[in-house]
C-alpha cells in the first residue's frame, strides 16, 4: 500500500502552509519529513492521515479514493493523552481497536499484536503502569507501541523521539527502520533530529520556502545545500557535521595518528580554539607537532613543541602542556 496526493494544497482558512504538494510515500520506506519550527509539518501529517481536510487537492491510498481507515494508516501525534487511569497494556490495546468490537474481547490474534508490539518498544517493566505515573519519554513509547499494536501498512509519527534520551531516541528509529524494511511498511516521521534522520532516512521530505516540499536522499540534500538553504545553520557545518569552532588560539598544530584516539584528539584541539592540519610537506613549519600513538590498545600522545618532546597519557595533559 502507498500513500500519494494530488496538487494537494493544505492549511487553514487564513494560512496555506503547503500549496500544489505531489508527494508519494511507499511502501518499504522510511521517510523523514523535516523543516523550521511552524512550517506545517503537524498539520501536513493531520491532512495525510485524513484527520484534517486539505485547503485542496488530494490525498488517495493506492489509487483508492482517500477512505481512510484505522487498518490502513496509524498516527501518532504529540497531543496529550487523557487516559490517566488507563494502564500502559490497556492503552497499548487500543490499537487493536480497527480489529474489534468494544464488547469483544480481544483474540488470539490481537493479544499476540499487542504483546509483539510491547516486546519490540521493550515496555515490559512498566505494562502495569497508569497513564499519569509515565515520564513523558514513558507515555512517547506507549503511544508509539499503541501505533505498532495497529499493525497498519503506513505509520505517520509527528516527532516521535522528542522527549527521548539518546539511547531510545536511537533505538526508536532502528525499530522504525526496521519496521519499514522487514515489514514493508510505510512511515513517514516528522523530526527535528538532524543527525538520526541523515543516518536513517530512506527519503527526506524537506520543507521549502515556498509552500513546496523538496524530496531527496539524505546525502543528496546535504551536498546540494538543501538543509543549509532551509535551516541558514549558524556556526555549524552540517557538510563535516562539526560546529564551526572560533581559531582563538591563532595557533596551527601539525596532527598525525589513525582511528578514534585521533578524531577525539582533533576534536578536542578545535574546540580549544587551535587550528589543526594533518597533511604537510614540513611538519617542523608549524613549531608544534602532535603524534598520536596507539600500542597494545593504550593511546598516548608525543607533542614536540619547538624542539622540546613531552609524552603525555591523555588529551587533557596534552592541552595543559600546548
Ligand atoms: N488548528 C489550527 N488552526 C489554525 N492555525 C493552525 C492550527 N494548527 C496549527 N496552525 C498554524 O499552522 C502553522 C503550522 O503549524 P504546525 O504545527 O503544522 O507546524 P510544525 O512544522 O509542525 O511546527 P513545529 O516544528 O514547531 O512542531 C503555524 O503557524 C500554526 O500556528
Amino acid at each position: 500500500m502507498s500513500l500519494y496526493t494530488k496538487a494537494l494544497s493544505i492549511g487553514y482558512n487564513n494560512q496555506v502552509l503547503f500549496e500544489n504538494i505531489n508527494l508519494s510515500l511507499n511502501k518499504g520506506q522510511l521517510v523523514c519529513f523535516m523543516g523550521p519550527n511552524g512550517i506545517g509539518k503537524s498539520s501536513l501529517i493531520r491532512t495525510l492521515a485524513g484527520l484534517q481536510k486539505p485547503l485542496a487537492g488530494e490525498v488517495n491510498l493506492s489509487g483508492n479514493d482517500s477512505s481512510f481507515h484505522p487498518k490502513e494508516i496509524a498516527v501518532v501525534l504529540t497531543n496529550k493523552v487523557t487516559a490517566a487511569n488507563m494502564t500502559v497494556y490497556e492503552l497499548v490495546t487500543f490499537g487493536r481497536y480497527p480489529y474489534t468490537n468494544w464488547n469483544i474481547k480481544l483474540s488470539s490474534h490481537d493479544l499476540k499484536a499487542v504483546e509483539g508490539a510491547i516486546e519490540k518498544v521493550r515496555l515490559y517493566d512498566i505494562t502495569d503502569k497508569r497513564i499519569a505515573e509515565l515520564s513523558d519519554g514513558q507515555l512517547q513509547m506507549t503511544m508509539i507501541a499503541r501505533a505498532i499494536a495497529q499493525d497498519t501498512p503506513i505509520i505517520m509519527l509527528d516527532e516521535p523521539t522528542a522527549h527521548l534520551d539518546l539511547n531510545n531516541r536511537v533505538e526508536i528509529m532502528r525499530l522504525l527502520r526496521s519496521l519499514s524494511h522487514e515489514m514493508n511498511k510505510a512511515i513517514l516521521v516528522a523530526t527535528h533530529e538532524l543527525d538520526l534522520a541523515l543516518q536513517t532516512a530512506d527519503l527526506i521530505w524537506l520543507a521549502g520556502k515556498n509552500k513546496n516540499i523538496l524530496k531527496g536522499i539524505p546525502e543528496d540534500l546535504v551536498l546540494n545545500g538543501s538543509f543549509d538553504e532551509i535551516f541558514q545553520f549558524k556556526g555549524f557545518d552540517l557538510k563535516t557535521g562539526k560546529i564551526q569552532h572560533q581559531l582563538f588560539r591563532e595557533q596551527t598544530i601539525f596532527l598525525t595518528g589513525t582511528g578514534h584516539e585521533f578524531l577525539w584528539t582533533k576534536n578536542a584541539l578545535e574546540r580549544t580554539g587551535f587550528k589543526i592540519i594533518s597533511h604537510a610537506e614540513d611538519a617542523s613549519t608549524y613549531g608544534i607537532s602532535v603524534y598520536v600513538i596507539v600500542e597494545e590498545s593504550k593511546p598516548h600522545w608525543i607533542l614536540n613543541k619547538y624542539n622540546q618532546q613531552y609524552k603525555l597519557s591523555s588529551i587533557e595533559a596534552l592541552i595543559q602542556q600546548l
